[in-house]
This record gives structure tokens, sequence and C-alpha cells, in this order.
């Protein structure tokens, strides 16, 4: 049993309310995971793959319709409602609590209560950031154990200085009174994802999805974490890390935020194609960035796992997510299932297995869709995830295990736009960086329900996980650059690898081919080439972007670096109405630059 008094009590209160069967406390174990994934076979919850070819793996598919992270039952319950700005959905933190506990009111009925303690972020670092996740879910416990560092040793470190902790609640709302009537993926109607943001507490209720339910990720880790970050003077942000050498063997740290399902985990694990070029890897989903005392920016990934995008990632595409997952001690969801017991997605490999058993369950037939379903129906959900060991990527960085991080060279934007962003843009300043990431948009993806396809503006690509005012978030950035000397500061760029030609087609062969713009990204920060200034950035001059055995035609290159004079014409004035629309708490940097863009539209027809 642990000590820690303020666990101790917090589990008695929840256990009261809930009501679970039995309680059991995570110590992180080999065995225990075989107890858990005993536990799962037996719900139907999940399969085990073939040991053979994944071991220690397993399958699972969800409720068809618990699916995504769900943003519209998402809330920020700050005590003020203004605290969570115009872009988070907002309750009163009491009424929000009486709603829920009618909710948690007896909700574990007949299931165990798991207890997960946690670290977010190194155990043995400077303030480590522990938090405790109860759920009764062994789905989450399992996959828990992938993605953060839990279990006896962080309730250990806890323990040792009774150690604060965010508590985060997790039920799927279902009870069961009697136990045949489980069903394999349990989950409810009925979804809430909310955060109390000056009590540091997640509440969670209805969806066993990642994104909802691993309530260290999202949930801790950015909505959590970045008002945490505000208080203390450091950013949680949804960025990749990398590490990149050049062929003179120099190194450079590079942090990256793209919207959901738009290449972080691609671009982290990236195979330069050009010459002497390699990249190691940190972190694919979050970064979070304080100020050494050398006054540079350094990152750590808070997360140990990869809970990445299945379709898409292929050997041709990303063999080293490929190479992480061979390795096993995986946990696949949504994807299809073949006969032999492996899996299968779309973009694995050209064409699909024979006998394939698709994500709902159904026989894949040999015209190319589901028994029963439509034609063109995939097999794999586009949002059907891999969740593996971070360590068993083959490029991992050595770094990635130290405590303090590593020290950040340049941070890039980007979105998934099929017009208007240049392939690559460099910041003139600290605050146009600022500008460039704060106007950041996106066309939404699976990742989130809701229809996909959609123009929005995806700030830092935080939009869905800023845990407080958006206008208060843009002056934190700005603040964190005024705090160091500007020679220290990470250099800002914004990329886009999406753009397309007017049938549709991208122009940009993107993927391992991204290296390209890493390299100019480097000439720019060793001061080597030199730029276009235009309204949409410092853009590459012609011929400095190095596409030496590049299948592209010079028409297809002029047209994904350059900047449109037209679609800037469409552009800012959307952008100055989403700026408008955020209130009066965004700072005035952010009109200084649009000012300066307006000037320089106006001066370059
Ligand atoms: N056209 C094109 N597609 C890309 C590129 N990089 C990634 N993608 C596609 O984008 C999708 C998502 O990529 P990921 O790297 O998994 O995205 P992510 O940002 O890590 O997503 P989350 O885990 O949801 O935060 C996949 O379907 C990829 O095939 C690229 O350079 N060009
Ligand atoms: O949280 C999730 O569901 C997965 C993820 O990384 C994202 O959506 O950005
Ligand atoms: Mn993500």
């Amino acid at each position: 049993m642990p000590h820690h008094a303020g666990l101790v009590k917090w589990v008695q209160e929840v256990a009261a309310l809930t009501r679970p069967a039995a309680i059991h406390y995570c110590d992180g174990s080999d065995t225990e995971y075989e107890t858990f994934v005993d536990l799962l076979v037996e719900s139907g919850t999940v399969v085990r793959l073939n040991e053979e070819i994944k071991p220690n793996s397993v399958y699972a598919r969800t409720d068809p319709d618990d699916v995504a992270r769900v943003e519209d039952s998402t809330f920020i319950c700050s005590v003020k409602e203004n605290d969570a700005g115009p872009t988070n959905n907002w309750m009163d933190p009491d009424k929000m609590k009486a709603t829920m506990t009618k909710l948690y009111d007896g909700c574990m009925r007949g299931r165990t209560l798991y207890v997960i303690p946690f670290c977010m972020g190194h155990i043995d670092a400077a303030e480590p950031k522990f938090g405790v996740e109860i759920t009764d879910s062994a789905y989450v416990a399992i996959s828990m154990r992938i993605m953060t560092r839990m279990g006896a040793e962080a309730l250990a470190a806890m323990e040792a200085t009774e150690a604060s902790f965010v508590p985060a609640l997790h039920s799927v709302g279902m009870p069961l009174d009697d136990p045949t009537d489980d069903v394999p993926w349990p989950c409810n109607d009925v979804k809430y994802i909310v955060h109390f943001p000056e009590e540091r507490m997640i509440w969670s209720y209805g969806s066993g999805y990642g994104g909802n339910s691993l309530l260290g990720k999202k949930c801790y880790a950015l909505r959590i974490a970045s008002v945490m970050g505000r208080d203390e003077g450091w950013l949680a942000e949804h960025m990749l890390i990398l590490k990149l050498t050049s062929p003179e063997g120099r190194s450079y740290h590079v942090c990256a935020a793209f919207p959901s399902a738009c290449g972080k985990t691609n671009l982290a694990m990236l195979e330069p194609t050009i010459e002497g070029w390699s990249v190691e890897t940190l972190g694919d989903d979050i970064a979070w960035l304080r100020f050494g005392e050398d006054g540079r920016l350094y990152a750590v990934n808070p997360e140990t796992g990869l809970f990445g995008v299945a379709p898409g990632t292929g050997m041709d595409t990303n063999p080293n997510a490929v190479a992480a997952i061979e390795g096993g001690n995986s946990i696949f969801t949504n994807v299809a299932l073949t006969a032999d017991g492996d899996v299968w997605w779309e973009g694995m490999s050209r064409s699909a297995p024979p006998n394939l058993t698709d994500w709902k369950g159904r026989p894949w037939t040999a015209r190319g869709g589901p028994e029963g379903g439509r034609l063109g129906e995939k097999a794999a959900h586009p949002n059907s995830r891999f969740c593996t060991p971070i360590e068993q990527t083959p490029i991992l960085s050595k770094d990635y295990n130290n405590p303090a991080g590593v020290p950040v060279d340049a941070i890039i934007f980007g979105g998934r736009r099929q017009n208007t962003i240049p392939l690559v843009a460099q910041s003139r300043s600290w605050s146009h960086g600022v500008f460039m990431g704060a106007t950041c948009s996106s066309e939404t993806t699976a990742a989130a329900t809701g229809a996909v396809g959609v123009l929005r503006r995806d700030p830092m690509a935080m939009l869905p996980f800023i845990g407080y005012h958006v206008g208060d978030y843009l002056a934190h950035w700005i603040e964190m650059g005024n705090s160091t000397t500007h020679d220290k500061l990470p250099k800002i760029f914004y990329v886009n690898w999406f753009r397309r030609d007017a049938d549709g087609r991208f122009l940009w062969p993107g993927f391992k081919e991204n290296s390209r713009v890493l390299k100019w990204v480097v000439e720019r920060i060793e001061d080597r080439v030199g730029v276009i200034d235009t309204p949409a950035g410092m853009l590459p001059q012609p011929g400095d972007l190095d596409v030496t055995g590049l299948d592209i035609t010079d028409a297809d290159l002029a047209a994904v670096i350059g900047y449109s004079p037209t679609e800037w014409a469409d552009e800012l004035p959307r952008i100055r109405r989403w700026l408008r629309s955020l209130g009066s708490k965004v700072p005035v940097e952010m009109d200084d630059e649009l000012w300066l863009i307006a000037e320089a539209m106006a001066r370059r027809p």
C-alpha cells in the first residue's frame, strides 16, 4: 500500500464515489502487464498478435463512435470564463463538477479501479512533474505504461518527498452490474474531457480513445502544463524534437509544431535523402521548453512512447517508425488485422494482403472493400494508431534521456494548406515568428471528430490544447522572447508540405525530401545563404534550396516555394478577422506585424 497521504486520501474519495469492485495500484511490472493483457483478451477488448511477427503486442478495435479526440466535449473550467478565452469551451467549475459527479456516481460498479502513478518528463528532472491517473480501463493502464514513466519508480519518487501530483480521473462511463453485460469497448455516448487549470486537475468521462483517456498526454502535458508554463516561465508545446547533423559534423536541434496528423512523427524520424546529413529523434508530439542557465532554450520530450497515426506509415515514408513497430511491445488500435495475426493499414504496402479484417471487424473482400460496406472504405480508420516505446526507434538520440533536454536552434511551425503558404519561410524576428505561429492555419484532419478539410487557424498547432486564454498565450510567447538576448533565441520558420496545383496534386514530394528544407534551415542558421524578403516571410533565393536528384519541374518548384500576391490578398483579411476575433488580450506585436505585412504588400504589388 502506498503511504503518500494525499494520494491515499484521493483514491479513497474517488472509490467512495465511483464504487469499483476492486482497487489496483499499478507497479508497471511485466507480470502486471501480462495480467492486464489476459483480462483484456478475456473481455474481448484486445487480441494478442502473432508472437513471431509482432512480439508482445496487442490489437484493439474501439467502438466505431470512439475513434478520435472530442473537441466539442473538451472544456477548460477556469474559475473566470475570460481565462479560458475564445478558443476553449468553458463551464463554471462548480457546475461542471456537479454535472460530472452525477456521472461518476457508481460509474465503476463491477470494474476495477486502477491507480497509475506517473511522471511526465524525467523522474530525476530538477522539478519532476508527477501525475496519478485513476481509470477503470486496463487498456488505458497498458497504454500509459508505454507512453509515460509510470509505476513503482514514479510512486517511490513521489513518496520520497510527498510530492504534489496532478490528479487525473478517467472512467469509460459504463458500470457493470452483471459481468456478462460487458462489451469489448466500453464507453458512453456522453463524453467530457475537462480541465481545472487553477487546481491542476483533470476529469475525463465516457471515452476510451487515447487522446481522451491517456491523461498524461494532451490533457496534462499540453493543457495543464501550458498553464504551469505560463505561471512558471516555460512553454508546453505540440512539437516534435529532432537532432540534425550536417556533413561537416555540426549538430542542431529543431522543434516543429504541426497540427494533429500533419507530419510531426514523420519529420521526427526522417531519413534524409541528401548526402551526408542525418537525423536523430528526441520526440514526436510534445516538447517542454525552458531556459537554461546559459540563456538558451532547452527542449525535453515528456513522453516515453509514440502514439502515431498508422495510415501512411510505410517503408518508403517512415522506415524508422516501421522499425520501431517491428520491435513489438506495441498496442495497435483501429488498424486492420491480417489472417496470420499481424496488422495492416493503408500505406504500409501497395496492395492489401488477402483475408484482411477491417477496423470494424468485417472481412475485407477481394474487390477492395469490407463485406457489406461501401467500395472505397478504408481497412484502417484514418485516425488508427500505433502505440510503441520510443526507445525502439533505431535513430533515437542519446540525449533523449537527458533530464536537462537539448538546446533548441530552430523552431518550425507548419500547417496543411493547399495554397498561400510557401514551402518554407523564415521569420524576420522573434515577434514575426510568433505571428507566423499565431496565424498558422490548417485544413482539419481525422485526428479530431468533425468535418475533415475545413480551413481553421491553429496557433502554434495548439488550438485544441492551450489551457488558458489564447491572447495570454501569445503574450507569453512574446515575453519568452524578451527573457533572453536575441542571439540566443531559436530562429523561427514556417513550412507547408501540402501546397497543391490546380488539379489537387501535391507540388512537393514531402516526407524524406523534407530534409532539403531542413538543410536550408541550417544554412540560414549558419548564415551561408541569403533570402528574398516577402510579405510571406523570408524565402529561399532561386537555386539555394538543394533539389539535386529530385524529380521536380522548375515550374512546380517555383510554385511551391513562391510568394503569391493574389493568394495573400485573400489571406491578409482572413488573418486580420481572426486576430480580431480573439479579443483585446492579443499582444500588440501581432498588430504591428500585420501592419508591416500590409505595408509590404502595398509596396510590392
Ligand atoms: N503530402 C505529405 N503528407 C505527409 C507528409 N508528412 C506526413 N504526411 C502525412 O500526414 C499524416 C500524418 O502524419 P504524422 O507524422 O503521423 O502526423 P502527426 O503530426 O505526428 O500527428 P499527431 O500524432 O496526430 O499529432 C500521414 O498520413 C502522413 O502520410 C509530407 O511531407 N507530405
Ligand atoms: O491526442 C491524440 O489523439 C493524438 C495526437 O497526437 C493528436 O491528436 O495530436
Ligand atoms: Mn499530436
